[in-house]
């Protein structure tokens, strides 16, 4: 957390079920998870990760349960959030304007990410792991308190991981709040992990 977020981020799950189409995907979430906390949430596929995640950044509605989220969320996933005809840099740029990050933040972003050398190319072209890591630089540069990881090193190659992770470690050490969805173990100390079995019920 940074000194231009006044309250300390917080997420707290009770009971929680999400419907999606007519299916039940998630039920009994229960989560509490606070400034400084990196959360695992893993399980096989289809067991309903992106969904948890997708629902804390607002862009799913709880079917049952209680949900509080304190604190602005950046979401990262496979969708890039990055306008495709835009320049690395200026679709950044746009993108913290409006997610109250400032263009020194875009920066140390770019530079962390290893994207300096991209900023004038278009987002369309960029490669699958320049994709991921331009993603990445969306919500690292977004002056968000929670950050939602969505499989964040996949596609990604070690120097770029290591990057990631030492980002990770600022977020949290600033008062700052991760989820991280994987399949693998990340290789920094979680906090929690949450382990959603194949009905989406935590195991
Ligand atoms: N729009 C939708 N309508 C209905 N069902 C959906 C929709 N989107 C996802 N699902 C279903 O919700 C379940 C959970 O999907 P989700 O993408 O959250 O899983 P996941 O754990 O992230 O999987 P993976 O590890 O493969 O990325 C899956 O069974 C999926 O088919």
């Amino acid at each position: 957390m940074t000194a231009r977020q006044a309250y300390a981020p917080f997420i707290r799950l009770e009971n929680v079920a999400i419907n999606r189409g007519n299916r039940r995907v998630l039920s009994g979430m229960m989560l509490d998870a606070n400034a400084g906390d990196l959360i695992w949430v893993r399980g096989a596929n289809g067991c309903g990760k992106s969904t948890l995640l997708r629902t804390i950044a607002g862009l799913l509605d709880i079917t049952s349960g209680r949900a509080e989220v304190e604190g602005r969320v950046a979401l990262s996933d496979e969708n890039l959030a990055l306008e495709p005809n835009m320049t690395v840099g200026h679709a950044l740029k746009f993108w913290a304007d409006l997610d109250g990050g400032t263009p020194a933040d875009c920066d140390s972003a770019l530079s962390e990410m290893d994207l300096l050398s991209l900023c004038d190319v278009p987002v369309r072209y960029l490669s699958t792991g320049q994709k991921k890591r331009a993603g990445l630089a969306r919500v690292l540069s977004s002056n968000a308190a929670i950050w939602l990881l969505d499989e964040p090193y996949n596609g990604l190659d070690s120097a770029s991981s290591a990057h990631l992770d030492r980002a990770i470690l600022r977020h949290l050490a600033a008062g700052g709040l991760t989820l991280l969805a994987a399949h693998q173990s990340p290789s920094i100390n979680i906090t929690q992990s949450l382990l959603l079995d194949s009905s989406g019920q935590m195991a």
